[in-house]
């Protein structure tokens, strides 16, 4: 006998006039207070000589940085921006040929954290892995003619824009655990930069995020609060659009306004995991707006699947926080206990 699972699907945002009640969330504040603004926004030059150190305070303190000079070129960024809202403004049924499975990871669907929230987000998202754009531009466009050039170029791009972001993502892992000490030469992370033709190689996963314009944003969710569970994201935002917040400790929702030319990183869940604490895998959300559809482009970076993350910086005066697990492990822990996952493969604080 098989068993039926309803996967629920996003609305067809095109044809909705009034927020519906399903997405109605108590206010959502979308406007920025004035007080809220941080001392120092971290955007961070690859290429100043400090940026290592630079980088470290950011992660310690806000858990991301706004990165410049990060080699990934402007026009690749353009591209992939452009090929994302070409996508999501494909009409709805063209979009549920690609519906992602339930347990599956790649393809068309809302956010994988809805189940945890009564009300649902005013998002969709598309989310791409180990090249399953090829598979997906084919159910997108089945055709021959027209259909072949949409096809052609949306998987060019997307495979261009994720080899750029896994570079970037090297050299930001690098950057990150080189401030703390850790080097490659470390025998727990070789991962990072493995060697030509290994088979152990770090992971990527590109999730394309959609927020249609909504009719009512004060009562809207775009994304809802959440850390990444990679080690890193690597996150692109359309072009003076703003919407993603981050949650500072004593002050509340803050806004990461898009800085032109640079890439946001955050510190994912194994990278605090690694840092034992150190680095701050920080909260953060996107709200909606009135007038702009808003896109953006999330590169999750982690280490080889089957890989043990453990904390790498412990000594007598700071134990390990955490026991080792794998990004899957890790993912199956999220995807069950959301935002409580990282509790459940805390060390036992022993009180004397
Ligand atoms: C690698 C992954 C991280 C992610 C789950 C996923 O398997 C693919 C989608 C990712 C995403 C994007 C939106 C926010 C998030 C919490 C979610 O629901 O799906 C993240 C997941 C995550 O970081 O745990
Ligand atoms: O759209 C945004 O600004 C945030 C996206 C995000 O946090 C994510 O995809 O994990
Ligand atoms: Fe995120």
């Amino acid at each position: 006998m098989s068993t039926n699972i309803v996967v629920p699907l996003p609305l067809d945002f095109e044809s909705v006039t009034k927020l519906p009640n399903s997405h109605a969330w108590t206010l959502v504040t979308t406007d920025s207070d004035p007080a809220a603004t941080p001392d120092t926004v971290p955007v961070v030059d690859l290429l100043c000589p400090n940026a290592a150190s630079l980088v470290r305070h950011a992660c310690e303190t806000c858990g991301y940085v706004q990165v410049t000079n990060h080699g990934v070129p402007s026009d690749l960024i353009s591209q992939a921006e452009l090929q994302t809202g070409r996508l999501f403004s494909l009409p709805t049924q063209q979009k549920l040929r690609t519906v992602r499975s339930p347990n599956g990871l790649t393809g068309y669907g809302l956010a994988r954290i809805s189940p945890f929230f009564s009300k649902r987000m005013w998002s969709e998202g598309f989310t791409i892995a180990a090249g399953s754009q090829a598979e997906h531009a084919r159910q997108l466009w089945p055709h021959d003619d027209d259909d072949h050039d949409h096809r052609d170029s949306f998987c060019n791009v997307m495979e261009m824009y994720q080899r750029g972001m896994m570079r970037l993502a090297e050299k930001m892992a690098g950057l990150m655990l080189g401030s703390l000490g850790i080097t490659a030469a470390h025998e727990d992370i070789k991962w990072v930069k493995p060697k030509n033709g290994c088979s152990n190689n770090p992971q990527g996963v590109l999730q394309l995020n959609s927020y249609p314009v909504c009719p009512d944003p004060t009562k809207a969710m775009g994304l809802a609060p959440h850390s990444d569970s990679s080690l890193l994201t690597i996150l692109h935002q359309s072009n003076g659009i703003g919407g993603l917040q981050v949650k500072e400790e004593g002050i509340g929702w803050v806004p990461v306004h898009p800085v032109n030319g640079a890439l946001v990183v955050f510190v994912g869940d194994l990278m605090h995991i690694l840092s034992n604490g150190r680095f701050n895998n920080v909260l953060h959300r996107a709200v909606v707006n009135e007038t702009h559809h808003r896109v953006s482009l999330a590169y999750f970076y982690g280490p080889p699947m089957d890989v043990k993350i453990s904390p790498l910086i412990d000594n007598h005066d700071h134990p390990p926080l955490y026991r080792p697990v794998t990004w899957q492990e890790y993912l199956d822990f999220k995807a069950t206990h959301f935002n409580e996952a990282l509790e459940l493969i805390k060390n036992d604080v022993k009180v004397m």
